[in-house]
């Protein structure tokens, strides 16, 4: 199947090629040309098949022709080899889609680790190619994992130093041999700018053989859209028919991912996006304009993104789709409110932690009584041990994954968000 440059329409490559470009011309998206639908007989087919199964069997529509179902399946099976998504019934018609018990403990696992079996299968001995990555929290940890001693394969994390919690820092930096972290004096945004601008660099591009583990790969979007299906088949039968689904919003790429999934026929109500006080996209569906503000810190740090990547993406497929932009739900929620709302889901009998939370409460605003409302639980609670045991005024036990690190020096490299800097840095790797 051919994706496009949602730039350059007549740039167009296969899945292989776009996995190892990352981006193509003039830093454009690239965009699944034709999209699989479902009729609701193939929906019930997918639906009785078990994760992987399924899971393969989706992705198969996308790149069949590169890959035969079979190594597909064991791809799929090697990164998806953790406890699968898991609906937590939070109240009598919403559920917690649990997407953190991967290695990393965050939803990041699924989209870091296909994209890192499919890069390793096809990766040619002799293919050198160095990974850049910016991270606000989560995507970081999963991409180091899952291309830890990755042969030929470097990879380079920028994070925002000081805005990133301390376990989720942790979780990045245990790792050494071909991972190098560096803490960037600046925003996530700074963070991603630096990954563009390495990108517009041709000289460089070829020399490092530069690819991106940010959503801005399309690999990591594909393999998020399986979980969606999953979710459908957690979901009782009778209740499937009115799902609303709340997504915490930063990048924008869980969100297109769900989006990718209702166009593909999963039958989704709506979708609602959620964001923290950077909230340039709320904003902009509200008023018609785009004006991202000063990326501000906030306790969902993760979400800390004013010029989120995947938005021409979203308005590529309602404009595809010919879906009215006005009805997506979208909203942003304080840290006042994001507080109160973990007070009240700890009430309730569920500990979740500040992303997750923003997405309930928005639910919670805009579900009707005859819906089913699921908000997706993108990150472990314990990577943010702190602000919950200061909120919640509760001990936290850490999983043993965070425990085994939560002691370890910190080793990264320290930066201004200067590009020749960087560049520097990326030759002498
Ligand atoms: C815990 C958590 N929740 C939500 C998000 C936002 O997801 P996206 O960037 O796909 O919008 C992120 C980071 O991306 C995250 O790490
Ligand atoms: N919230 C993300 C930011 C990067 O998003 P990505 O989906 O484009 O990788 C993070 O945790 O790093």
């Amino acid at each position: 199947m051919k994706l496009y440059n949602l730039k350059d329409h007549h740039e167009e490559v296969n899945f292989t090629y776009a996995i190892k470009l990352g981006l193509g011309k003039k830093q454009g998206l690239f965009f699944p040309k034709t999209l699989p639908k479902f009729n609701t007989k193939k929906l019930e087919e997918l639906t009785e098949m078990d994760f992987i199964t399924r899971s393969a069997n989706i992705l198969s529509y996308f790149i069949s022709d590169e890959i035969s179902l079979n190594d597909l399946t064991k791809n799929v099976k090697n990164a998806f080899s953790f406890k699968p998504p898991f609906l937590h019934i939070v109240e009598k018609n919403i559920a917690c889609l649990e997407l953190f018990h991967g290695p990393t403990l965050a939803f990041k696992d699924f989209g870091a680790r296909f994209m890192a079996n499919m890069l390793s299968y096809w990766n040619n001995k002799d293919d050198e190619m160095t990974i850049l990555t910016a991270t606000s929290g989560d995507t970081g940890a999963a991409v180091a994992h899952a291309f830890y001693c990755m042969d030929n394969i470097r990879v380079v994390i920028l994070f925002p130093k000081g805005k990133i919690s301390t376990l989720q820092e942790k979780i990045i930096l245990y790792i050494r041999k071909n991972i190098h972290t560096i803490a960037i004096d600046g925003s996530f945004d700074d963070c991603q700018s630096l990954v563009k601008q390495a990108f517009n660099d041709k000289k460089l591009r070829n020399k490092i053989g530069l690819n991106s583990a940010n959503s801005i790969n399309i690999s990591r979007l594909l393999a998020q859209i399986c979980y969606y299906f999953e979710a459908f088949a957690l979901i009782p039968n009778n209740q499937r028919n009115n799902i609303i689904i709340s997504v915490p919003c930063g990048n924008f790429g869980n969100l297109t991912a769900g989006l990718l999934a209702k166009a593909m026929g999963l039958p989704i109500k709506s979708f609602i996006a959620a964001t923290n006080a950077n909230d340039t996209i709320p904003r902009y569906l509200h008023n018609g304009i785009w004006k991202p503000n000063k990326t501000i810190s906030t306790i969902s740090n993760a979400m800390d993104i004013s010029q989120p990547n995947n938005w021409p993406r979203v308005e590529e497929l309602f404009s595809t789709q010919k879906w009215n932009l006005k009805s997506l739900g979208y909203g942003s929620v304080s840290d006042q409110e994001t507080e109160s709302t973990l007070k009240k889901l700890y009430h309730i009998g569920y500990i979740s932690e500040p992303h997750a939370a923003i997405a309930y409460r928005l639910l919670k605003k805009k579900l009707h009584p005859k819906d089913f409302g699921l908000f997706l639980g993108t990150a472990h609670p314990a990577k943010f041990q702190k602000t919950i045991e200061k909120i919640l005024n509760i001990k936290l036990k850490r999983p043993n994954s965070l425990e085994k690190r939560a002691h370890l020096p910190n080793f990264s490299y320290h930066m201004k968000p200067n590009f020749l800097k960087l560049k520097d840095f990326l030759f002498t790797l």
